[in-house]
C-alpha cells in the first residue's frame, strides 16, 4: 500500500472558529481520503464556506487542527498561507480571464514550469477535460460548462493535494447541469485528488460526492454516503434536511401498527417514514378498515411529475404520500394507508 492511501489526504480535527465573539464552527472534525470528493451541505448560515475558508488558510482557529498529507496547516498557534497550501480552487464564476485563450488561462499558474514540461501538462489536462481543439479559443467562444472544464484543468495544472469548490454548478444551466456534474466527477476521480464541495443542493450533492457532511448551526451532525444519510439518518434534523418526513409518536400508535417496527425501534420514543413508503387504498366512506390499515382523508395533493404529493389527514397527525394516481383522487375524501413500518427510522 502506498504512504497515500495508508493516512488521509485531508484531517480536520475538532476545529472551532469564531468571528468576534460568536462562536461559527464548534468542533468539526471529519477525515478525507485521496481521490474522494465531500459535499459540505446544511441551510444558510451553518459555516460552509467558514469550513472552506478554513481550509484555504484565510481564516484562523480558535482550536483544534487541519492536516493536509499529514502536515498542520492550521491550527491555534500555526497558520501555512494560503499560497503554500498547494490547493486547487473553483469557484461558481470561473474566473477565467477573458483576454487569455484557453491554453493561456490552464496553464495560468504554471509560469515557473519549464516550457516543454508546461506544454505536456497543458496537453494532458486538455486530454482530462476534454478540451482538445479548444485550446486557442477565448473563454467568451466556450459554453458555461466548458468554461467551468477550463477553470477545473487550470486548478488541477500543478496537482494540487486537495481541491476545494464553492457551489461551481450553481451558474450552470439546469438542463446540462447533471451531465456537467458526471464529467467533472470523472475528471476528479481521474486525477485522484480529494475533493471538498460547497452546495446548497442535495440534488448536486447525490450526483457529485461520495460522502455528505451535513451541517447544523456550526456543529457536524453526520457524514455519510447520500444514501445513509436518507435511509438511516442519525439525527431529526439529518432526516428532515435529506427530505420529507411523516412522524409519529410511537406511545400514539395502534398495537396492530406498532408490532411491524423492527424490534430495535421499539425502545424509541418517536419513529418517521418517507412519504414513498405509504401505500393508498381508495376507499368509500363508512367501508370497514383492514386491520393494518389507517383511515386518512386526502387534504390536498400536488402534482409533481412522476407523481402526485398527497396530504393527508390522519389519526397521528398531518402525513405526505407519493401516489402515482394521484389524478383519480379528489381532495376531501377518504383513503386507506398501508404503512411499510419495516422502513421506519428512530428520531
Ligand atoms: N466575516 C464575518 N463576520 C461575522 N460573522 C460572519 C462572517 N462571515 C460569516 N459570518 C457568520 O457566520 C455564520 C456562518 O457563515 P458561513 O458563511 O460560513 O455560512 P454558510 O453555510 O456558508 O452560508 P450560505 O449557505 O448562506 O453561504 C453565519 O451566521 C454568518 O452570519
Amino acid at each position: 500500500m502506498s504512504e497515500n492511501q495508508q493516512h488521509p489526504a485531508l484531517q480536520v480535527n475538532k476545529i472551532h472558529v469564531s468571528y468576534g465573539r460568536q462562536p461559527v464552527l464548534k468542533g468539526i472534525d471529519f477525515c478525507l481520503e485521496q481521490g474522494e470528493i465531500l459535499c459540505l451541505l446544511g441551510p444558510s448560515g451553518c459555516g460552509k464556506t467558514t469550513i472552506l475558508k478554513s481550509l484555504a488558510g484565510l481564516i484562523s482557529l480558535d482550536s483544534g487542527d487541519i492536516k493536509i498529507k499529514q502536515q498542520v496547516v492550521s491550527s491555534a498557534s500555526k497558520q501555512v498561507a494560503a499560497e503554500k497550501r498547494n490547493l486547487g480552487m473553483l469557484f461558481q464564476d470561473y474566473a477565467l480571464f477573458p483576454h487569455l485563450t484557453v491554453a493561456d488561462n490552464i496553464t495560468y499558474g504554471l509560469s515557473k514550469v519549464a516550457k516543454a514540461d508546461k506544454t505536456k501538462r497543458l496537453h494532458e489536462l486538455l486530454e482530462l477535460v476534454q478540451l482538445y481543439g479548444q485550446e486557442s479559443k477565448y473563454p467568451h467562444q466556450l459554453s458555461g460548462g466548458q468554461q467551468q472544464r477550463v477553470a477545473l484543468a487550470r486548478s488541477l495544472a500543478y496537482h494540487p493535494d486537495l481541491l476545494l469548490l464553492d457551489e461551481p454548478f450553481s451558474n450552470i444551466d439546469n438542463k446540462v447541469k447533471f451531465e456537467l456534474i458526471e464529467q467533472v466527477r470523472d475528471i476528479i476521480k481521474k486525477a485522484n485528488v480529494a475533493a471538498i464541495f460547497v452546495s446548497h443542493s442535495k440534488e448536486e450533492a447525490y450526483a457529485f460526492a461520495d460522502k455528505v457532511a451535513i451541517l447544523n448551526q456550526g456543529v457536524l451532525e453526520q457524514v455519510d454516503a447520500p444514501e445513509v444519510l436518507y435511509h438511516a439518518p442519525k439525527s431529526e434534523f439529518v432526516a428532515a434536511f435529506m427530505g420529507a418526513i411523516n412522524k409519529v409518536t410511537i406511545a400514539n400508535l395502534a398495537p396492530q401498527q406498532r408490532h411491524n417496527l423492527k424490534e430495535e425501534l421499539h425502545c424509541a420514543e418517536r419513529v418517521g417514514f418517507r412519504p414513498e413508503h405509504i401505500g393508498v387504498v381508495t376507499s368509500d366512506a363508512g367501508d370497514p378498515v383492514a386491520e393494518n390499515q389507517i383511515s386518512a382523508i386526502l387534504s390536498s395533493k400536488r402534482f409533481v411529475g412522476s407523481y402526485y404529493q398527497l396530504k393527508l389527514d390522519t389519526p397521528y397527525g398531518a402525513w405526505l404520500a407519493n401516489y402515482a394516481n394521484g389524478a383519480d383522487l379528489q381532495v376531501g375524501q377518504s383513503v386507506n394507508l398501508q404503512v411499510d413500518w419495516h422502513q421506519a427510522i428512530a428520531l
